[in-house]
């Protein structure tokens, strides 16, 4: 679709402050800066001399309250974007015949590049929105599009202009029962401000308001992104352990796993409901990583709750001398930048070899927590397990067990012998993921 008269802010003007009257609060009491609100990833994004960031704006104000992080202000990547004639991805937009900034911000939507053509700025720059860590582009991954913030302005698409039989099609904002597709983005618009007209054609400033919680609604992992509040999940572990977690671990359920007695070996992890494939179902932060230098301080920091969690989970001693705190890290370990980290629930989780093994993982290294996935489809009351190593001979060499998961052949007595007698030579591979 292209939009004929749409045109972009090219916030070359300084912004004056909230002109806006409907998308920030209309009863401007207290004018605050961004600075004063955000976090202080926000504060770093706004440490250029935007003048964006200067805006004032009614802290009280439902679309620009205490929740936003930060505003994208458009105008310093201008420079960045200057002589370019595309950009692939997403910047923020007008639609067609707006009038007044009243006007203005019911239409003004984040629109696509790629999908819909717009005006380019006299100096053949592109707006952008600016994220805190630098970026100028926006993602397709990005949650801030134009359907998240069209979403979140508009409940249902407003009809289109007469004739225009393009922009016909709901199917993309709205679901079958004729509610927006991923409501729980948060993206919001902040303001909008009309400039003095540029060569005939409207000018607007907009400026982004990303609310806070979005960054942090998103679990990033190398595997998959899950958006917390579409999940039937929330980092566990997040702020500490849960009350009651040390005591409940062994009863832990979380509505899609739980964690019981295992015929495999000791304690395992189950599913309760059936799951489709690439289900999330366990989001959890790390209690803490160490090394084999530091394992000790790491242990000294924790809790007394916490390290009654640690000192439940199963230790396999190498030798009989072997410090058990050192064995439960070495048993339960998962390798993170050549750390080893520890999770209390999923300690549970058992090894299975090639296909029996249903669960895979990842971690975000910006939250600390580690993602774990359902493969496949796998039916209730199933053992969920992951994959610890390459095979009989490595998990006996590594963690000292003999694998009785079904899939595999398992290791011979001899076979544990030879490794026995090999001498535990000092094997420090940890679990990947
Ligand atoms: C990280 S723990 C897993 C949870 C453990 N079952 C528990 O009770 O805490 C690893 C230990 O579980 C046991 N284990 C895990 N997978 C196994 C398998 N496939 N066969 C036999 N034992 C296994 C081994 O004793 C291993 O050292």
């Amino acid at each position: 679709m292209s939009a004929p008269n749409m045109s972009i802010a090219t916030g070359s003007q300084p912004a004056e402050g909230v002109k806006d009257s409907s998308l920030a609060s209309p009863q401007v009491t207290k004018k605050k800066s961004f600075y004063e609100t955000g976090s202080d990833d926000g504060k770093a994004a706004f440490s250029g001399n935007s003048s964006a960031s200067e805006a004032s704006y009614d802290s009280n104000s439902s679309y620009l309250g205490s929740r936003i992080d930060r505003l994208s202000p458009i105008i310093d990547k201008l420079k960045i974007n200057r002589g370019h004639q595309t950009v692939p991805g997403s910047f923020a937009s007008l639609q067609a015949d707006t009038g007044e900034p009243g006007e203005v911000d019911r239409k003004a939507w984040l629109t696509n590049w790629v999908e819909e053509s717009a005006i380019h700025e006299h100096d053949s720059s592109f707006p952008c929105s600016i994220f805190s860590d630098g970026r100028s582009k926006v993602a397709p991954e990005d949650s801030i599009s134009s359907k998240d913030v069209y979403r979140e302005a508009y409940p249902k698409r407003p009809e289109p202009a007469r004739g225009d039989d393009d922009n016909n099609d709901n199917s993309s904002y709205l679901d079958t029962q004729g509610t927006p597709k991923f409501s729980d983005r948060l993206t919001q618009l902040g303001y909008v401000q009309r400039l003095p007209d540029i060569d005939g054609k409207r000018h607007y400033r907009i400026e982004l308001a990303i609310d806070k919680s979005l960054e942090e609604d998103k679990v990033r992992t190398r595997l998959m992104t899950i958006s917390l509040s579409s999940s039937r999940l929330s980092i566990l572990n997040r702020d500490g352990l849960q009350p009651k977690l040390a005591s409940d671990l062994e009863n832990f359920n979380n509505r899609l796993l739980e964690i019981k007695r295992s015929p495999i070996s000791g304690y395992g992890v189950f599913a309760v409901c059936d799951l489709e494939p690439y289900t999330p179902i366990l989001i959890e932060r790390e209690l803490f990583s160490a090394s084999s230098f530091d394992l000790y301080k790491q242990l000294d920091a924790l809790t007394e709750e916490q390290r009654k969690a640690y000192h439940a989970l199963h230790g396999h001693r190498r030798t009989p001398s072997e410090d058990i705190r050192a064995a439960i890290w070495r048993t339960n370990r998962f390798s993170i930048s050549s750390r080893g980290s520890i999770f209390l629930v999923a300690s549970r989780f058992n090894h299975a070899c090639n296909d029996r093994n249903n669960v895979n993982y990842a971690f975000d290294r910006a939250k600390r927590c580690m993602a774990f996935i359902v493969k496949n489809k796998v039916k209730s009351g199933s053992e969920l397990f992951i994959q610890y190593g390459t095979g009989p001979s490595h998990l006996f060499a590594t963690w000292g067990f003999r694998c009785t998961c079904g899939g595999c052949a398992g290791i011979s007595e001899e076979a544990c012998n030879a490794i026995e007698s090999s001498n535990w030579e000092e094997n420090d591979s940890l679990r990947s993921w």
